[in-house]
């Protein structure tokens, strides 16, 4: 909706250059160690919860569905890394200074490949060297 109402206004008013940028699941961290994804209490995002339950923080994961039309079950994600995430934003604030006609442009920031839930847990039991024991499988409303 409102990349329509972005796309109206480019439209109407040549004045106006407009990039809108559609993220996909930011995660991990910044080399420096300052930002990333220890947040503080009980983490609602898959990656830094999947860390807390490998470093006996958290009892479980529980993994929202397996009954999804995937490989294995599990929901499907396109995960891109922050800083490559930060190298997007940084791309189409250049543009729309460098190039003075755009207009109205859409770009997707990801990786443009899904893994599922299942899949980055294999992935983070490999880095880290320890298994997620626990998974319970339960539904949330949206997915
Ligand atoms: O404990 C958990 C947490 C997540 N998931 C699953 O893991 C996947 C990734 O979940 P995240 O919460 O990490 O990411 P979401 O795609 O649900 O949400 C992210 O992407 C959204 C847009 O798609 C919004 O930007 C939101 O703020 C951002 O966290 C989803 O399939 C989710 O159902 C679990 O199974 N268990």
């Amino acid at each position: 909706m409102i990349e329509k109402v972005l796309e109206d206004i480019a439209e109407n008013d040549k004045d106006w250059n407009i990039i809108c940028l559609r993220y996909s699941c930011i995660i991990g961290a910044h080399p420096s160690g300052i930002i990333g994804e220890d947040t503080k209490g009980i983490p609602n995002n898959l990656i830094p919860y999947i860390s807390q339950v490998i470093n006996g923080k958290l009892p479980y994961l529980t993994i929202f569905g397996d009954d999804f039309n995937t490989s294995d079950g599990t929901c499907v994600r396109d995960y891109i890394h922050v800083v490559d995430a930060v190298r997007g934003n940084l791309a189409a604030l250049n543009r729309i200074i460098e190039e003075k006609n755009i207009g109205f442009e859409v770009y997707n920031i990801g990786m443009g490949k899904g893994y599922s839930v299942l899949e980055v847990v294999k992935a983070m039991e490999n880095a880290s060297g320890q298994q997620v024991f626990n998974k319970l499988f339960f539904y949330r409303l949206s997915f």
